[in-house]
């Protein structure tokens, strides 16, 4: 069949221009310089140039099967003959006139093609060359350069090439490296290259062990789709979707959100992705995820951990045994910066056994291995990011901790680097996360700091999901100093460039999880400080021990402590912990009068009945509270602690220096 007569069967497909009028939709003008291409569909060549919009459309509207160039070269022979070349786009998001409606399904026939400029430099004068040489779409080599992105960090340098020529890959590089970036753009490359669509199914499955870190991975791929889209407008506003499914949100809702907008990319915590597969077969994002062509672990090791007969029960390992059974191809993608570290973090046998255990439960053969978690050679702890400084603070006991604990807010808050030689590690206007073992301490420490007016927020697995985002969201936004009091529901996915002090109040139970709380701070080379606060005479020595040489750590330097500021600082730390006690067993009282009250409601006991040595209790401890309030907002005042006073802060003459500077200079 000859090129015309295949082209004239689209006919049909092809839309007069007086009908669209008719319709009401609005065909925004073509750009100047634009230029319009009949496109010979068997060789998908440039056939023939029209220079203006109406000579397209009169052979349009003869039925001519048609794409239109947006900002063309000068002239026909400058219109690449290669299809690699163009970017294919929907015709109809290009006539949408509102940008803000979601993309309507595509129309077959016509298509908008982009001829695509030589590498592009950005306002800034950046090319977006390194980008391109990996293989990545043009359009997204220039959203990626838009972003900031001036070119690949080392783990997308190696692994993207791997995974556009069609490998399996397992990426092993440091927390803050930019493996999501490594893992996302190889999506959106073929999304973009090969113009899939959402319509039968997911082109992606991204699986991530915890909440936040999926909501940093949607939020992630909605920059660069909005970057690609802003420096590209041919590609459509929504060339590439996701969805978020995840617990603690309302299952309603990420249904009709995959039914009524099915994604390209669903980012999925397992629980609730394998209750609502298995519940919910008839919607058809559901039913065809697991034919999906990418499917991407973050976090592998964690996700994918368990003994091998436990495994096959769990959430992941049921979704596992429904891609597996799927016939089809796909390509497998992990990444985490603990997965080579095994048991004791030592590159043995165990180490590579961990990885052999994901080859195992995964459903790929041959993997190809990324591995550049033993390249860290800039930082104190071979596992850790290159950029943060490992030190420790020998406490005499737990309580003891508070003090130190205020001593490195109050002293981040106004000194340049805490008096740490040898690099920035930390600023006032940096952040700090804290990290404890439970809730109560978390309570705790919370209370207590916000006593001392330091800007606190807290994040801890029993909070509502949403409120556990909104924290996030004002912390990122809150000023230098400020504190987030964590449990490990913030060990993984925060990426918080703001963040460059992380505080182990409580050591965690493993390396694994020291690194990942640790990696909050130093993201993408930066630096940072990490303070792991050690109580001497209990077991944080040898569990200290044990995370460091899981660490392959060098010896950990001990954080220099101005001995002359410990005692005023110790006794606010005492004040406002007791003072924090007191307010949390009132509060506990509170919850427990509430509860008390409702349960006489439902029984049908006055009121009136509450026992009148409670209201008694009530008063005093309500007195209690006021005078310990009163006495330590006196304390407070009288150390000068707050705000900055560099005579009664330090006695290091270059911090007091330091200081004067930022108490005379203009606050930001
Ligand atoms: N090519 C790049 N150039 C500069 N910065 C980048 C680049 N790629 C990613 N980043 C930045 O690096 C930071 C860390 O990236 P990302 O969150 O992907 O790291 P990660 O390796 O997944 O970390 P974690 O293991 O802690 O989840 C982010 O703030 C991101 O914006």
């Amino acid at each position: 069949m000859g090129q015309r007569q295949k082209v004239k069967a689209q006919k049909r497909l092809s839309k007069p221009i007086e009908k669209r009028e008719k319709t009401g939709k609005k065909k925004p003008a073509p750009k100047a310089g634009t230029q319009f291409v009949e496109f010979n569909e068997a060789s998908w060549r440039p056939a023939e140039v029209f220079a203006t919009a109406e000579d397209f459309m009169s052979c349009n509207e003869e039925g001519l099967m048609s794409f239109e160039v947006l900002n063309p070269a000068d002239g026909a022979a400058d219109v690449p003959a290669d299809l690699d070349q163009y970017t294919f786009m929907d015709g109809d998001e290009f006539e949408a006139s509102d940008d803000e409606q979601r993309p309507k399904k595509a129309k077959k026939g016509k298509q908008a093609v982009q001829l695509e400029p030589s590498p592009v430099a950005d306002s800034h004068g950046q090319s977006d060359e390194a980008w391109r040489a990996l293989g990545l779409h043009p359009a997204l080599a220039a959203g990626l350069v838009a972003m900031g992105f001036e070119k690949p960090l080392e783990v997308q340098r190696q692994a993207i090439p791997h995974t556009l020529a069609g490998k399996h890959v397992f990426g092993a590089a440091s927390t803050g490296s930019g493996k999501t970036l490594a893992f996302v753009l190889p999506v959106l490359d073929a999304i973009l290259k090969q113009g899939l669509s959402a319509d039968k199914g997911p082109i992606a499955t991204v699986f991530a062990p915890s909440r936040e870190l999926a909501a940093q991975i949607e939020s992630v791929i909605s920059s660069v789709v909005t970057a690609v889209h802003s420096t590209t407008p041919s590609v459509g506003r929504y060339f590439a979707t996701s969805c978020r499914i995840v617990g603690g949100e309302a299952d309603v809702k990420q249904l009709r959100a995959l039914t009524k907008y099915p994604p390209h990319i669903i980012i999925a915590t397992p629980g609730r992705l394998a209750d609502l597969i298995e519940t919910r077969s008839d919607v058809t994002a559901l039913a065809m995820l697991p034919a999906a062509r990418f499917v991407v672990f973050d976090e592998a090791d964690k996700l994918l951990s368990g003994s091998a007969s436990a495994f096959p029960e769990t959430d992941v390992g049921r979704l596992v045994e429904r891609v597996q059974a799927c016939p089809g191809h796909r390509q497998v993608s992990a990444f985490s910066a603990t997965m080579t570290m095994g048991a004791t973090g030592r590159r043995n046998k165990k180490a590579k056994d961990a990885v052999s255990t994901l080859r195992a439960r995964l459903p790929v053969r041959t993997v190809t291995m990324v591995d550049l978690t033993g390249d860290a050679r800039t930082s104190d702890a071979a596992q850790l990011a290159p950029g943060l400084h490992l030190t420790k603070i020998k406490c005499a006991s737990d309580a003891d901790k508070l003090g130190y604990l205020l001593y490195i807010v109050y002293r981040h808050r106004v000194c340049d680097n805490l008096g740490l030689a040898g690099g920035e590690y930390c600023t006032p206007d940096g952040r700090i996360v804290v990290f404890v073992n439970s809730l109560a301490t978390c309570n705790h420490l919370a209370t207590a700091l916000k006593e001392l007016s330091i800007p606190v927020y807290q994040l801890y697995g029993d909070m509502a999901q949403k409120a556990r985002y909104g924290a996030l969201e004002k912390f990122k936004a809150a000023p230098g100093g400020s504190v987030l009091v964590a449990v490990d529901v913030a060990a993984r996915g925060i990426d918080d460039p703001g963040i460059d002090t992380v505080i182990h109040y409580h050591l965690p139970d493993s390396a694994e999880t020291f690194a990942h709380r640790s990696g909050r701070a130093g993201r993408a080379h930066a630096k940072g400080l990490v303070v792991a606060l050690v109580n001497i005479n209990g077991n944080d020595r040898t569990e200290f021990g044990t995370i460091v040489s899981g660490l392959r750590a060098k010896a950990v330097k001990e954080l220099d402590v101005d001995s002359m500021l410990m005692p005023s600082v110790r006794q606010l730390g005492d004040m406002a912990s007791e003072l924090a006690k007191r307010l949390l067993a009132k509060s506990a009282d509170g919850r427990g009068r509430r509860f008390e009250r409702k349960a006489k409601a439902a029984l049908d006991v006055d009121e009136a009945d509450i026992d009148e040595a409670t209201a008694v209790r009530e008063a005093r401890l309500d007195s209690t509270n006021r005078a310990a309030v009163i006495e330590l907002r006196r304390v407070l005042s009288k150390t000068k602690l707050r705000p900055v006073n560099a005579k009664t802060l330090t006695s290091n003459p270059a911090a007091r220096r330091a200081l004067k500077q930022m108490t005379t200079a203009p606050t930001k």
